[in-house]
């Protein structure tokens, strides 16, 4: 959640020459509302089972660079799915993350006490992230060029 997925996403498809996809975008297109209004409106059990069918399509049908939903790695099927895919987990410490999306109220998981809310997710995640990523990737103190270059490092790829 905030940790460059997009931003360095975008990179990385630009200097690979291959398109650029976001499942949270994916979610927010087709149903024409945004996550925090899916969150409110229809509960994050909903919205998981939409996560886990986008994850699934994007997966299929999209060659280049994809962006997961934060949260996308707590279905089992989705870490099968992803299991012998180039994935890469853009960590990033508790203090990066409040500076960078902290008081941003469209991240419903962190609406109310960000650090903490921050902490205890890390902690039930940390585990699922390391285990579906093929390499993992500090973003911290590193700008997004920094960080792109990295993942092109870690997963032995060229630019185009
Ligand atoms: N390496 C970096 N250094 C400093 N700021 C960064 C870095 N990467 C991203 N940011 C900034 O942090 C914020 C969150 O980045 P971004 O939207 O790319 O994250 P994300 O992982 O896509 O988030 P989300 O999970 O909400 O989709 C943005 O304001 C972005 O400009
Ligand atoms: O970490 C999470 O659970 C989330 C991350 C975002 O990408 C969005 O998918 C949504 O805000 C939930
Ligand atoms: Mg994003």
């Amino acid at each position: 959640m905030g940790s460059g997925k997009s931003t360095v996403g975008k990179l990385l498809a630009e200097r690979l020459g291959v398109a650029y996809r976001d499942t949270d975008a994916d979610i927010v297109a087709a149903q024409g509302r945004e996550i925090s209004d899916i969150f409110v409106d229809l509960g994050e059990p909903y919205f998981r089972d939409l996560e886990r069918q986008a994850v699934r399509a994007a997966v299929a049908e999209h060659p280049g660079v994809l962006a997961l939903g934060g949260g996308s790695i707590l279905d089992d099927s989705t870490r099968e799915l992803l299991a012998g895919l180039p994935v890469v987990y853009l960590s990033m410490d508790v203090e990066e993350a409040v500076r960078r999306v902290g008081l941003n109220q469209a991240r419903p998981l962190l609406a109310v006490n960000p650090r903490r809310q921050w902490r205890e997710l890390m902690d039930a995640r940390r585990h699922l992230y390391t285990e579906v990523a093929r390499a993992v990737v500090a973003t911290d103190e590193r700008t997004p060029e920094e960080v792109a270059q990295a993942v092109l490092d870690a997963l032995e790829l060229k630019d185009a």
